[in-house]
């Protein structure tokens, strides 16, 4: 039976993140310090995990995305991505990664079940990553994304967070990608998560980004698929890829809002922009599948019709998107 919410919404995708911690520290996403991690009695263990994904599959999830943190630090990740690819019902299992490690993991990760990478990837250039990541290395994970093709999986989705004056140069450079390679590119604006002053200088709006891309090449809209997310695809004449943008705070995407998230931490939680959550660890100690079960059909119900981001008197309490898993 569908899961809908109140606002009459599909609900079917569950963003399950497995760790807070990364191998990398993006000055967007996590600050440069001061960040507790959690410790390891604090996050939820995978047979913990393997029970939530099974009792959200039973209300009517079909999707599942890995995230963190890096999803692909945390030990024995493989082993916790075959049982997850095997609950029975689960019609999508993918994976969101920063890509350091694909090199090592791709083929390993493809024969657990993973179906489709989502890879980020904010620069080209060695010092720009460099400088937006806190030290890492872009030429690791351009690495990665070719293994992860040579391991088998489709056409990988990448994310660009763009930030003007830091990568927006490169946005014709992303385009370009798609030409040869049938990657899908997708532009993300910049959310205030960690509420930098100046947010709204860094910000570029989805439509600045396709005005710029217009500009050089011929776009033309590009069908999305099914359980996908909040990503607007187009795609340049002739282009062997796509692009797409997604607008969390030009356009916002949520009346067509199809997720919910539930964190390493064991939160529940039905809208990432919004401090509110349900600890289901408590649940999870009883072993209460039934309880478990209405754990989540309360936070379906009570998810927001939309974030208050552009709404003055509505305080967005910073946080570490990975904390949450974006
Ligand atoms: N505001 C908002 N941003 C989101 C939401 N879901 C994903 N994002 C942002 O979109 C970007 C891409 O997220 P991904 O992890 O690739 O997931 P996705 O776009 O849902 O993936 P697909 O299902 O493959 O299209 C990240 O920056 C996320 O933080 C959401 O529900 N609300
Ligand atoms: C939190 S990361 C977790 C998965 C993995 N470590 C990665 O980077 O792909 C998930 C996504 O959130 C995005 N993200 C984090 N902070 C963001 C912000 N402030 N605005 C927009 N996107 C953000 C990242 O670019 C990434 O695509
Ligand atoms: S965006 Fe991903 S890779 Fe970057 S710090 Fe956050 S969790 Fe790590
Ligand atoms: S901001 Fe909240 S309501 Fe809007 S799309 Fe994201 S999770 Fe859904």
């Amino acid at each position: 039976m569908k899961l809908l919410d109140t606002h009459g919404r599909h609900i079917n995708y569950l963003r399950l993140s497995v760790t807070d911690r990364c191998n990398l520290r993006c000055s967007y996403c996590m600050p440069e310090q001061g960040i507790e991690k959690l410790c390891h009695g604090d996050i939820l263990s995978y047979e913990d995990l393997v029970s939530v994904a099974r009792q959200a599959v039973a209300i009517g999830i079909e999707k599942i995305r890995i995230t963190g943190g890096e999803p692909l630090v945390r030990r024995d990740i493989i082993r916790f991505l075959k049982e997850l690819s095997a609950v029975p019902g689960l019609k999508q299992l993918v994976l969101t990664t920063n890509g350091l490690l694909l090199a090592e993991m791709a083929e390993d990760l493809f024969k657990a079940g993973v179906q489709r990478l989502n890879i980020s990837l904010d620069s080209l250039k060695e010092q720009t990553f460099a400088h937006i990541t806190r030290g890492g290395d872009v030429h690791r994970v351009l690495r990665g994304l070719d293994a992860a093709e040579a391991a088998g999986f489709p056409p990988h989705k990448i994310n660009m967070v763009v930030m003007r004056g830091i990568n927006d140069e490169e946005v014709l450079d992303f385009a370009a990608m798609t030409l040869e390679r049938p990657y899908a590119v997708r532009f993300i604006e910049y959310m205030p998560t960690l509420q930098a002053d100046n947010w709204r200088d860094l910000s570029v709006s989805g439509s600045e980004i396709l005005e710029r891309i217009g500009k050089r090449y011929e776009l033309v809209p590009y069908g999305s698929q099914e359980l996908s997310g909040p990503s607007r695809n187009f795609k340049i004449k002739g282009s062997a890829g796509s692009i797409g943008i997604i607008t969390p705070i030009s356009g916002h995407f949520c009346s067509d809002c199809n997720r919910i998230r539930v964190t390493s931490a064991g939160m529940a939680k039905g809208c990432l922009l919004s401090g509110d959550g349900m600890d289901l660890k408590p649940l999870l100690r009883l072993g209460d599948e039934k309880r478990l079960r209405e754990a989540l059909r309360q936070i379906v119900a009570g998810k927001p019709d939309r974030h208050g981001l552009d709404d003055n008197n509505k305080e967005l309490q910073p946080f570490a998107m990975s904390r949450v898993g974006g």
